[in-house]
């Protein structure tokens, strides 16, 4: 099996889980439906990354020391461990996953925009990348030829029995996503997180040569996935994230076509140190010079 191929199949199927999850728990107490999803999805994540890569290194969020007190419900067990820092550092390859993004939209009842990553980096690109949008029931990924795919068909929700662990093969056909061009070259759609939307947009608004639209959508994941399908026409976000929340999509935009960097226009760098990596911009490739120009005009403003 590809590593293509097992980010896709664990996405998804730490995505089933969630779904599982919800239909346990209900929404009566999100608290503990956030955390039990979780915890869930990380130790699926973890357990099957040992299993069945075990040389390599994992960095997920749910996996550092801070988390360690974190316990999800019927189980008394602590957040299995990262890959130790050292370790991690000196490692080929390196499995950076996300078992829940957009934890609080998981935590609303009927909404759809969260998500699960499983990003691989060796070194010095993300070499694989898939996005699962449980809810959904579709699971975006990268491929062997370097493109992004959005499988389709009856199967399209999961890995059925019959496909799974069958040598690596995408299990239904799978159309190539390639980034749309906005569809109103005078009005960009932006999408930004709900609870932290980037202050500075507003301004950015006045500055570039069309209008912008903000959208507000739960999950890195989710927007960027939104971005990929032509639902908006961008991602921008600033003031704090981590690298978890944008390796997996980041993959799958590159390998669409779509412009991804930081908002200073940098590339997206991951296994640091600090997994810090508080901003991101997500577009296609004709709209980026635009908005990065607006952006670096604000750069007094931005937030650090
Ligand atoms: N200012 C900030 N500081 C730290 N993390 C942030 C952040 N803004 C967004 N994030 C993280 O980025 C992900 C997407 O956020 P949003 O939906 O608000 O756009 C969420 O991941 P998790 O749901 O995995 O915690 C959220 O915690
Ligand atoms: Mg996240």
């Amino acid at each position: 099996m590809t590593d293509h191929a097992l980010a896709a199949e664990l996405a998804t199927e730490a995505g089933r889980l969630l779904l599982a999850v919800r239909d346990e728990l209900g929404f009566a107490d999100a608290r503990t439906l956030k955390d039990t999803g979780d915890l869930r999805a990380h130790e699926y994540l973890m357990a099957e990354l040992a299993r069945r890569c075990p040389d390599d290194a994992v960095l997920s969020e749910e996996g550092r020391a801070s988390v360690a007190g974190k316990r999800s419900a019927g189980s008394s067990a602590a957040p299995t461990a990262n890959t130790a820092l050292a370790d991690r550092l000196a490692a080929p390859r390196v499995w950076i996953v996300d078992p829940l993004d957009g934890t609080r939209e998981f935590s609303e009842e009927g909404r759809l925009d969260w998500a699960v990553h499983v990003a691989l980096w060796t070194g010095d690109r993300l070499a694989a990348g898939a996005v699962a949008l449980p809810g959904r029931g579709v699971t975006l990924h990268t491929t062997p030829t370097g493109a992004a795919v959005l499988p389709t068909g009856p199967a399209a929700s999961g890995w059925t029995a019959e496909t799974a662990g069958t040598g690596g093969s995408a299990p239904v056909e799978a159309e190539e996503l390639a980034v749309p061009e906005p569809a109103d070259p005078g009005r960009l759609r932006i999408a930004v997180s709900r609870s932290r939307p980037p202050a500075f947009l507003a301004e950015l608004a006045e500055r570039v040569p069309v209008e912008l639209d903000l959208v507000p959508i739960g999950s890195a994941g989710a927007k960027i996935s939104a971005v990929l399908l032509g639902e908006v026409d961008g991602y921008v976000h600033a003031g704090g994230q981590y690298e978890w929340d944008s390796a997996a999509p980041a993959a799958v935009a590159l390998a669409a076509g779509a412009h991804a960097s930081r908002v200073d226009g940098s590339p997206l760098v991951y296994n640091r140190a600090d997994p810090r990596l508080p901003d991101i911009l997500v577009c296609h490739p004709g709209w980026a010079s635009t908005l990065l120009t607006g952006i670096r005009e604000l750069s007094d403003t931005m937030p650090r």
